[in-house]
């Protein structure tokens, strides 16, 4: 049987913004990421009553962490998977540590290797416009760049073939709430979210709070808006600076990664930090911190034969004349 429904606002922002964005392609295939939480709730019913439109192919995803507290929580959606009619996939966890990032990374582990398994051009999770502001907070105080401070983008790449996209990051958790409420969606209520040991929830329940009535009644909007800006800016940089490490990188006869220094010297400060960066991604694939990235840049000035501390797995950058060498120990 098919009916339709009255859109409501928030059915046609998330409309607009697929259109403006180019998100979801027509008739693209999605599996949508649920929690249970209010969030995806929201955000898988927003798409079956988008769907007439779109013709998209829709399923549910439901990651099992496995863990004491979430006992139920896997039926609870399989329930509601099943009620709205699509079709229902679903991981357990063996043994995963009950810690946010421990959880985080094999949730799109799993995600990832559900799409490809079941021909899903696009995975969607129900990150909102509150979770980008918690992010970039929860990022600015450890310290980082613009990259980290963009804090969840609508969309980026899982494999060549799949992508990740976030398209409620213009609706606010409250708004979320409410469209549940509405729909009378039955919202599963995590103790995961309650405990204050997560920084994630201490972010959201104390500190967020707290500047909004103390500094900005709409902090966490301005901040997602932050992160919007400095999404673009950093970017735009990535471009500039992988067309920089382009012309100055080159593989010595022993096949270490190098840097022409009178290419990468003259640059600004910002494509240069970026340029070594990748250098150091790219030949010992590890992500490199900012100490280790300004003890390089030392070097692109440096005299002849000076030589960075070690790296990772014991390498060291090492200048040879024009050239700042990436030398891998052999033995590592
Ligand atoms: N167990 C799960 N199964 C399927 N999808 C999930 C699960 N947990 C979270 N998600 C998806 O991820 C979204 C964000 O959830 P949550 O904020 O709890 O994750 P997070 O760890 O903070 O994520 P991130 O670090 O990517 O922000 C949810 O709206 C949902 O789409």
């Amino acid at each position: 049987m098919s009916f339709s429904i009255s859109w409501t606002p928030l059915h046609h922002r998330l409309h607009q913004t697929l259109h403006h964005r180019e998100l979801l392609p027509k008739s693209a295939s999605v599996l949508i990421a649920v929690s249970g939480g209010q969030d995806s709730l929201c955000l898988g019913q927003l798409l079956r009553d988008l769907q007439p439109k779109w013709d998209w192919n829709l399923a549910i995803a439901h990651c099992d962490h496995n863990w004491t507290l979430d006992a139920g929580l896997a039926e609870h959606v399989e329930a509601i998977a099943q009620s709205w009619n699509l079709p229902y996939y679903f991981q357990l966890a063996v043994n995963l540590k009950e810690t946010e990032g421990a959880a985080r990374t094999w949730r799109y582990q799993v995600l990832t290797q559900m799409a490809q398994e079941n021909g899903f051009e696009i995975v969607v999770t129900g990150h909102t416009q509150s979770d980008r502001a918690e992010t970039l907070l929860y990022n600015l105080v450890r310290g980082a760049g613009s990259n980290g401070l963009t804090a969840l983008g609508w969309s980026r790449p899982l494999t060549a073939n799949i992508a990740l996209v976030r398209p409620l990051l213009n609706v606010t958790r409250q708004e979320t709430a409410q469209f549940c409420q509405e729909r009378n969606l039955p919202i599963w209520d995590d103790p995961y979210n309650k405990k204050l040991k997560y920084a994630r929830n201490r972010i959201r329940q104390e500190l967020i709070p707290y500047l909004e009535t103390h500094f900005h009644p709409q902090a966490a909007k301005s901040l997602a808006k932050t992160a919007e800006i400095l999404r673009a800016e950093a970017e735009y940089l990535q471009e500039v600076s992988e067309h920089w490490y382009k012309e100055a990188v080159s593989q010595s006869s022993t096949g270490n990664y190098q840097l022409d220094r009178t290419v990468v010297r003259h640059i600004p400060l910002a494509l240069q930090r970026r340029v070594i960066q990748q250098l150091i991604r790219q030949s010992l694939n590890h992500s490199p911190n900012f100490e280790q990235i300004e003890e390089l840049v030392g070097l692109l000035t440096a005299p002849n034969r000076s030589q960075s501390q070690p790296l990772v797995r014991g390498a060291i950058a090492l200048v040879s004349g024009n050239y700042l060498i990436l030398q891998i120990k052999m033995d590592a």
